[in-house]
């Protein structure tokens, strides 16, 4: 089970869980002994034997209490260690997916696997495999209690053991399938709070609060039916189990009053058999039930393993080195069924040569930039730079070569330092030389603690062309050969477009592939070919 590969990472925490666990069972056991010693001794008006077994029984529960605090905080403890390993796998997959596998699923998709999907292995997998293995211990000092009283009623306890071992795995494959249905209708709860969220602006604007209501409600009620569903499930198996339990300890009951009744055991073994008995059923079918669902969580662990494609780690790549950039009769769609968005084109991008790219909306120009810059790479007829296939190249050597301007970039919840170097080493004169040259320095001045303000909620307190004025610092201070800018300016006027792109199409070691709406005449002039891919795509 993949969920032990966890435990068997951090074995010696678990082992040490494990061993308070077993204290405390022992405790308990000692407890029950210790109940059925002083009724026979009071049985037998022994009064010192009964107040020391009294004594007893009242010592083991203290120390059985004092343990249990120690079980909860160390499983805790151990539980939480679990939960960061799992982050870590599911985040070190994220970190190696290229662009086409992360994109297979939302954010939210994941925010939901790291969040909703943990508590579930934490309460289904984790909390029930610990309470298993108090259960078993339970069972097996039990037993050997009640063997000590009288071994007929072992026997009787395994045959009945494994009757109820039997029944509730009949329910195993329902339990697993309800689960999963119940995290995935988590999955959409999460991602439309988030979308709905998102689009609080849109829908304040258009009047329409109400749709905020409505779409959490629809998601509230799918999830509300699966947890529902799968309670179904759970509640049916563990009504069995409980009824299976009830009818064993009646059993043994019956067979231990005979055995007194017969002179076979002594008449505390009432209550120890009690006690056992009790304990020994209760442990089983909670053991059959928690097996259950522990066995639950491993479509979930699975579902994160399948959600990543494992031949993206595998490829063989050559390093390139730069060169001129084709395209060799490109084809593109998005989806199979799709008309294909330009077929057989053919381009070529000179080394350091700059290049302005324009056409109808909806054209295909930011494609295109994507094609480029490996982020789409399902294309048919072969994208090659220096002659060397994409195929070969790898997303890392390109992201190395590489610098993509969007019209509307990302700011991270971060300092403004961080959202400039992306968490790298930078000297600050060199920091400041690109704010300068990017036209952020009113911006920096005005701000609270000036490169070491955190912007919040992902920027939303900047302007659209300060988001653009960062990216363009960001990427000059990456300092790489390839620009790619798709409308990276849409947001400003046209004075600070010009200089910032003037910037960019006169770096001399670099080639420059720049996608407009508004070419200006003196940009023009830097460019050595504009681009019409209205044109091109015939
Ligand atoms: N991720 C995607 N999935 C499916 N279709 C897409 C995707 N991205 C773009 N398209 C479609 O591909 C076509 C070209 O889009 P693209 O963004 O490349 O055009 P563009 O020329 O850059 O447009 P604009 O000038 O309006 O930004 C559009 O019809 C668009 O709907």
């Amino acid at each position: 089970m993949e969920l032990l590969k966890y435990f068997r990472k951090l074995k010696w925490e678990f082992l040490f869980v494990v061993f308070l666990i077993v204290v405390n069972a022992g405790f308990l056991t000692l407890a029950g002994i210790s109940s059925a010693n002083a009724l026979s001794a009071v049985a037998k008006f022994r009064a010192n034997e009964f107040f020391m077994w009294v004594a007893v029984m009242g010592l083991a529960y203290i120390v059985y209490a004092i343990v249990n605090c120690l079980v909860n905080i160390e499983q805790a403890r151990f539980s939480q260690n679990v939960d960061k390993l799992i982050r870590k796998d599911i985040a070190t997959e994220l970190s190696r997916s290229n662009y086409a596998t992360f994109h297979k699923q939302t954010v939210s998709t994941y925010s939901s696997w790291l969040t909703n999907d943990i508590t579930t292995i934490n309460n289904f997998g984790i909390a029930d495999f610990l309470m298993i293995v108090r259960q078993v211990f339970e069972i097996i000092f039990g037993m050997l209690t009640l063997a000590y009283f009288n071994f007929s009623l072992v026997i009787t306890v395994v045959i009945l053991t494994i009757i109820m071992g039997v029944v509730p795995n009949l329910f195993s494959k329902i339990l697993s399938k309800k689960s999963l249905e119940y995290t995935h209708a988590n999955e959409r709860l999460v991602n439309t709070i988030n979308d709905i969220l998102n689009g609080f602006n849109t829908l304040f604007l258009a009047n329409l609060p109400q749709t905020i209501i409505k779409k959490i409600n629809k998601s509230s009620d799918d999830v509300k039916k699966h947890t529902v569903q799968y309670a179904k499930a759970a509640g049916v198996t563990q009504a069995i189990t409980n009824g299976l339990a009830f009818i064993s300890q009646v059993i043994i009951l019956e067979q231990t009053g005979w055995l007194i009744l017969h002179n076979l055991t002594p008449v505390g073994t009432i209550s120890g058999a009690q006690f056992f008995a009790g304990t020994i059923f209760a442990e089983l079918s909670g053991i059959s039930f928690n097996w259950q669902e522990f066995k639950s969580v491993k479509p979930i662990i699975q579902k994160f393993k399948s959600g990543f494609d494992k031949k993206d780690n595998e490829q063989i790549f050559k390093n390139v080195e730069l060169g001129n950039i084709k395209f060799n009769n490109i084809s593109y769609k998005y989806s199979k069924n799709d008309k294909p968005l330009f077929q057989n084109l053919n381009l070529d991008f000179q080394l350091n040569n700059k290049y302005i790219l324009v056409g109808d909306s909806a054209a295909g120009k930011s494609t295109i930039l994507n094609l480029v810059a490996g982020l789409l790479r399902n294309n048919s007829g072969d994208i090659k730079m220096n002659d060397i296939s994409y195929s070969a190249i790898s997303d890392n050597d390109l992201h190395e070569k590489i610098s993509y301007l969007q019209q509307d970039p990302y700011i991270f919840s971060a300092s403004l330092k961080w959202n400039l170097t992306l968490g790298k080493n930078i000297p600050d004169a060199k920091i400041n030389n690109v704010i300068h040259e990017c036209g952020l320095e009113d911006m920096v001045a005005k701000l609270p603690n000036g490169l070491d303000t955190v912007l919040s909620d992902q920027g939303k307190q900047l302007s659209g062309g300060q988001k653009q004025r960062i990216s363009f610092a960001r990427e000059i201070l990456r300092d790489k050969p390839i620009y790619l800018l798709d409308e990276a300016t849409s947001a400003l006027d046209k004075s600070a477009s010009v200089k910032l792109e003037k910037a960019i199409l006169s770096k001399k070691n670099t080639t420059v592939i720049m996608v407009t709406h508004h070419l200006r005449e003196e940009i023009k002039q830097l460019a050595n070919e504009v681009i019409n891919l209205n044109e091109v795509k015939e």
